[in-house]
This record gives structure tokens, C-alpha cells and sequence, in this order.
């Protein structure tokens, strides 16, 4: 709901009241009763906004620099007002119009944060999942029990005032002229709660500003207004402005650089891996890059894009231009090259030499410090991977030049070790048994049903390690590579598995079973499934796969493995999909039963169920539901029936 205004001379009009979009009236009230465990962050918030607000208008006055008129210096100001209850930012930034005012100021834009909503409304635990994430201006609704933000956009003649109480609605009205009004920019005007007074004592603002925005690229001033009787202090410098990133690294300490982590990628974690360095040759740049420690909400958001904020000489250009290939979007900070024009346009950006050099430089330079860190601290490199694996391993089948690097880099679970530590294939290679040429995986939807799955039986009474895949993208990738150190992989569950050159490392007790369950007639049990089940198998044969359970299913040898083939017609791909392979096990009892049941004179009706309750179970045994779930329930009794 939001009314237009009816006059448009400044000065003249009432407010016009405006609803909250549904999102932000949900994050308000989450904000009103605050569950963040650290209020301070509103004002790390707050000056991030101002500080990119005077990095967009430096920007936009290299076209047309009228915008700055004789006001060239950006800043961003802190006011102090303890009598008065009163914290305000202001910045000689972008500034806002009416327009801007109740589209940015009164809707959620930003994909991560819906995102992080929708979780938000799944239940999920909001305390924890808040304090993670930063959501911007509607921060201030912790501390401030009312908002005013006066506005004038650069190069405009008239200012607008937005004020809310965070409960549902905001007005937007003329601003008038008075002292409250910036010449140029923002000025946002928190009115604090009683249990958030201190926010306004100038020891608690400067712990702040020291602890999270130390470094952010525009100066920061501190005025105290006076008490009622007292004098106004001298301004003070909070912070001097100067970009971090263009300082050598040896000044620079830990906490320094986590604090403008925090100030970039806008989360609240600790970074996990730190890259800073200045490449100098035919294209100079500095970088200071960031891996995060947890997933940004928009990890698998569909655009897939990057953050990283590109600089020129230490004016903000773009935070939205490709300065790494997609599978490093999680990747966070600057870079700023020495070599750009100033005034780039979005075309030069699009298609730049310097950066397709830069990209590749910066994605090269941070897989080798990934791979550094593998070598130096494998616990933080696995953590590094365990949360940006399934992105980084997009890179595998979208950058082929780097894909070998990349399957380096990879750890996977695998059955060695129950799946307790995490692998390399330099690792599982060095493992293989004697007389093993593959590389083994299975896919699934997640590492426990895998790990359930019958066809490992025969790699596990063997000691072959199976690596176990269940990210949605490692079907796709594992299809595209030939292989590791010249070892093809090979899906578990797809063609007849070459075992058999493998000895069994056999227990007793396994040679025991074996000698009950007896002779197997493999002939007569195949052609026998072969006719009872038809079309539904392509093929039935005896297998070496299996170790304990009676039967599986495959994939062809030619077809795609059956859980690709699952992952494609969930998605719709339209086509039919490939009749399996049943696979039965000739040592299983089951089998030696059926086999003399055939040879003897077994009642035919009885055995064709035994033959469609194996293939619905090994159906129900790969995620599936069997095709005639009735017909399933009804053989499934009688043979319960006869069992009592
Ligand atoms: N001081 C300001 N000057 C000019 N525009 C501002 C200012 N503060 C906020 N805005 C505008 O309001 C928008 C919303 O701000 P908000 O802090 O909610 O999100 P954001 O800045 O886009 O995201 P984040 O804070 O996570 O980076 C900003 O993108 C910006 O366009």
C-alpha cells in the first residue's frame, strides 16, 4: 500500500505513510525484539552504508563531477547526544530521492537476504541463524525505538525526510530547510531506546567504530554534542580512511584484517583463509581476499555471482562485475588494479583484457594458497572444504584448464575409515588393491543412504574403497573427467563390476555361509527372472558385487549410471528411463533356495512372486517405490502368511 503524494513543492506537503513490503515487516519485528546477541553491529551497518554511499557518488562524479560541487572531501560524521538520546550518521554520500527513499528504505532487494528469510520462516533457530548474517539498515530498530533518515540526493535541490517506528509502516515527507538537513547526503537520525542510551556515550561509539569499521575507505568523525550546560568537544578522528588493502602486510594485524573482512562481506564470522598480496609485471593490482568460514545465504542462489568489490587506484568502481569464475563466488574482498581507466563503463567491463588477466592471475593465485593450506594445516583446509566443496567442485566441469588442480584439491568421504576422515584421490590412488584399475564412487542423495546401499558389498568384503558422493553436483562432474593419475572412475552401480580379479579378503564365518547357502544353478535362476520379470530388466546376471544382500540393481554398461539418470528426470529431462540391470547373488540362501525350488517342482505362482519381491525390494533398496505397490503388499503378506 503506499499513496502518492498530491503536491509536489517541498515543504508543503503532510507525510505520506507507506507499508512495510511483507519481508521487512517480518525482519523488524525480529529485529524490535532483538534477537541478535551483539546490537553493537547496527552502527558497523550504518557506516557500511555511508561509506558506500560516498564510494558511489566518488564514482559517479568521475563522469560528472557537477555532482560534488565545492564539497570534494567525503566523510562520514558520528553524533554523540547523550542528553538528547540521540545517535546520528551522516555522510556527504549519494544521498537518496524520494523514490529511492521508500524503494530502499521500505522493501528487501538483496536475493541473500530473502534467502535467509525463507530459512528464517522454515523454523529455523533465528538466534543463531541472525547473528550470521547482516542485515543492513533495518539493524538500527534494535537499539533506536525511532529512525529518521533525511536525505538529499547529489546534485538535487530537494531533500526528503523518512521517519518510521519499525512497527508496520514509514512516512516520507519533504524535509524543509532547517539545520537537520544535508547539503548533500544522508543523515540518519536514531532516536535510542531507554535500554539503549549508552549507544549515544562517545567511549561506546569509539569501542565500536575501532572494533568493526576501523577500515573502512572514508574518513570517520566523532562530535560530541554538549550537555546542556557543557561545551562541545573538539571533533575527533575515528578512523583516517586509508585503504587497508594498499598497506603492506607485515603492519597489518590479525585483527585488522578480520575487521575489514567484516566490513566488506558484510558477514559476521572469522575469515578462514586471508590473501593479500600486490601483483606487480604487466598488470599491477592489490588483493585482499577473503575465504569465509560459513556459507553466504546466496551460495546457491541461481545467478551465482561474486561479491568482490573492484577498486581503481582506490576508487570503488563495481561490486558486481566477474572478477572470478562462479565456482569462487563465495569469496569475498577487493581488488584494485592500477591499470584501469577511472571511467570504465559497463561494456569495458564486460570485456576487459586487464581483467581477464586479473581473473586469472587471482583465481590461480588463490587455488595456490588452498593448496598451501592443504599442506600446512589439513584441518582448516578440510573445514575450508567441507563448507565450499560442492562449489568449488562446479569448477571441475566448467574450467577445464583448471580441472586437474582442482581434482587435487578435492577430499571426498569414502567406505575406508566409515566414512570418519576426509580422502584425496592422490590418497585413494596410492590405496588401490592389488589388480584394481578404477576408480570407484557411488552417488546418492546423502552419505547414509550410500552407505547403505548393497552395491558396496563386494568393495567392502574386498577392501575396495568406494568414494561416497551426495552433492547434487558431483554426478555431473564425475561424468565429465577421464580420470585421476591415469585411473578412470567408475560408478558402482553401473555395468557388471570387474571383482572378480580382486581376492576376497573372507572371514570363517562369511566361507560358512557360503557353504549352507549351497549350489546355485546361475542358469537356471537367470533365465528364470529373465522371463518372469520381462521388460523391466534389461538384463539379470550373477554378480560379484554383492556380499550379503540377495539382489541389485545396475545401470547398463552403456547407459548413464542410475543415479544421474534419477537426478536428470527429477529435473525433467523428458526422456524414458533405461529398464536396469538386476544383479543377484549366487552364494545368497535366497538364491540356492530358489535355484532348487526351480529344479524340483516349486509351485510357479509362489516362485514368480519371489522373483518380482526381489526386484521391488532392490527398487525400494536404490530410493525408489516399486512400480505396483498394491501387487507388492499383496505378495509381501502371503509370504509373511506363510512364514508364521
Ligand atoms: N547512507 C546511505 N546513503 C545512500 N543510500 C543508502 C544509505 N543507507 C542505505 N542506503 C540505500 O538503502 C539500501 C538498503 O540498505 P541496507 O543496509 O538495508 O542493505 P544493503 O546496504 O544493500 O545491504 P548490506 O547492508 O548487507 O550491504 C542500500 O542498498 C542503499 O541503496
Amino acid at each position: 500500500m503506499s499513496t502518492e503524494p498530491n503536491t509536489t513543492g517541498a515543504g508543503t506537503e503532510a507525510p505520506q505513510s507507506h507499508a512495510f513490503q511483507a519481508e521487512v515487516a517480518r525482519l523488524l519485528h525480529l529485529m524490535v525484539h532483538s534477537v541478535y546477541s551483539n546490537k553493537d553491529i547496527f552502527l558497523r551497518e550504518l557506516i557500511s552504508n555511508a561509506a558506500d554511499a560516498c564510494e558511489r557518488l566518488r564514482h559517479a562524479a568521475l563522469t560528472d563531477p557537477s555532482l560534488l560541487g565545492e564539497d570534494t572531501e567525503f566523510g562520514i560524521l558520528l553524533e554523540a547526544d547523550e542528553a538528547g538520546r540521540r545517535l546520528v550518521v551522516s555522510d556527504n554520500g549519494s544521498g537518496m530521492s524520494r523514490q529511492e527513499l521508500i524503494d530502499n528504505l521500505g522493501t528487501i532487494a538483496r536475493s541473500g537476504t530473502k534467502a535467509f528469510m525463507d530459512r528464517l520462516g522454515e523454523g529455523k533457530d533465528g538466534t543463531a541463524l541472525i547473528g550470521q548474517f547482516g542485515v543492513g539498515f533495518y539493524s538500527a530498530f534494535m537499539v533506536a525505538e525511532k529512525v529518521d533518515v533525511i536525505s538529499r540526493a547529489a546534485g538535487s535541490s530537494e531533500a526528503w525526510q523518512w521517519s518510521s517506528d519499525g512497527l508496520g509502516a514509514f512516512t516520507v515527507e519533504p524535509a524543509g530547510d532547517d539545520a537537520d538537513v544535508p547539503a548533500r547526503g544522508t543523515r540518519v537520525i536514531l532516536h535510542l531506546k531507554d535500554d539503549a542510551a549508552s549507544y549515544a556515550r562517545p567511549a561506546t561509539i569509539e569501542r565500536i567504530v575501532r572494533a568493526y569499521s576501523a577500515h573502512v575507505p572514508v574518513p570517520i568523525t566523532l562530535v560530541v554534542l554538549p550537555a546542556e550546560d557543557g561545551e562541545e568537544s573538539e571533533p575527533r578522528r575515528l578512523a583516517d580512511g586509508t585503504a587497508l588493502w594498499t598497506r603492506s602486510k607485515s603492519e597489518i594485524g590479525e585483527e585488522e584484517y578480520r575487521e575489514f573482512y567484516g566490513h566488506v562481506s558484510g558477514q559476521f564470522d572469522e575469515p578462514a583463509m586471508t590473501v593479500h598480496y600486490r601483483a606487480e609485471g604487466r598488470h599491477e593490482y592489490s588483493v585482499l581476499l577473503f575465504v569465509p568460514s560459513m556459507k553466504p545465504f546466496d551460495l546457491f542462489d541461481p545467478d551465482r555471482k561474486g561479491r568482490v568489490k573492484l577498486y581503481v587506484r582506490r576508487v570503488f568502481i563495481a561490486d558486481d562485475v566477474d572478477l572470478l569464475p562462479a565456482w569462487l563466488r563465495f569469496v569475498r574482498g577487493v581488488i584494485d588494479s592500477s591499470d584501469l581507466p577511472l571511467n570504465l563503463s559497463r561494456e569495458m567491463l564486460q570485456h576487459n583484457p586487464v581483467l581477464d588477466a586479473i581473473r586469472k592471475g587471482v583465481t590461480n593465485r588463490l587455488l595456490g594458497d588452498l593448496q598451501k593450506l592443504s599442506e600446512s594445516d589439513a584441518a582448516a583446509y578440510e573445514k575450508v572444504w567441507e563448507t565450499f566443496g560442492p562449489v568449488l567442485k562446479e569448477g571441475i566441469y566448467e574450467d577445464f584448464e583448471r580441472k586437474e588442480k582442482l581434482l587435487g584439491l578435492a577430499r571426498f568421504r569414502s567406505s575406508s575409515d566409515s566414512g570418519q576422515s576426509w580422502r584425496s584421490l592422490h590418497d585413494y590412488v596410492a590405496d588401490m588393491k592389488e589388480n584394481q584399475t578404477q576408480i570407484y564412487y557411488a552417488t546418492g542423495a546423502s552419505l547414509e543412504a550410500i552407505a547403505a546401499s548393497p552395491h558396496l558389498e563386494g568393495f567392502r568384503a574386498r577392501g575396495v574403497e568406494v568414494l561416497h558422493l551426495s552433492d547434487p553436483v558431483d554426478a555431473f562432474w564425475v561424468q565429465m573427467v577421464e580420470g585421476f593419475e591415469g585411473k578412470p572412475f567408475r560408478s558402482i552401480t553401473q555395468g557388471a563390476a570387474e571383482l572378480d580379479a580382486i581376492p576376497v579378503s573372507e572371514t570363517e564365518s562369511d566361507a560358512d555361509k557360503k557353504a549352507e547357502a549351497g549350489d546355485t544353478d546361475i542358469g537356471l535362476v537367470t533365465a528364470f527372472l529373465k522371463e518372469t520379470l520381462g521388460e523391466r530388466v534389461s538384463d539379470v546376471r550373477s554378480s560379484s558385487r554383492l556380499a550379503e544382500s540377495p539382489v541389485c540393481l545396475v545401470a547398463p554398461e552403456h547407459g548413464p549410471d542410475r543415479q544421474f539418470e534419477k537426478l536428470m528426470s527429477r529435473q525433467g529431462d523428458g526422456r524414458a528411463r533405461l529398464a536396469p540391470v538386476l544383479e543377484f547373488n549366487p552364494s545368497h540362501e535366497l538364491l540356492s533356495r530358489l535355484s532348487s525350488a526351480l529344479a524340483g517342482s516349486g509351485d510357479k505362482g509362489k516362485l514368480a512372486d519371489t522373483a518380482w519381491l526381489l526386484f521391488d525390494q532392490a527398487l525400494i533398496l536404490d530410493g525408489e517405490v516399486p512400480a505396483d505397490p498394491v501387487a507388492f503388499a499383496r505378495r509381501l503378506s502371503a509370504v509373511m502368511g506363510r512364514g508364521l
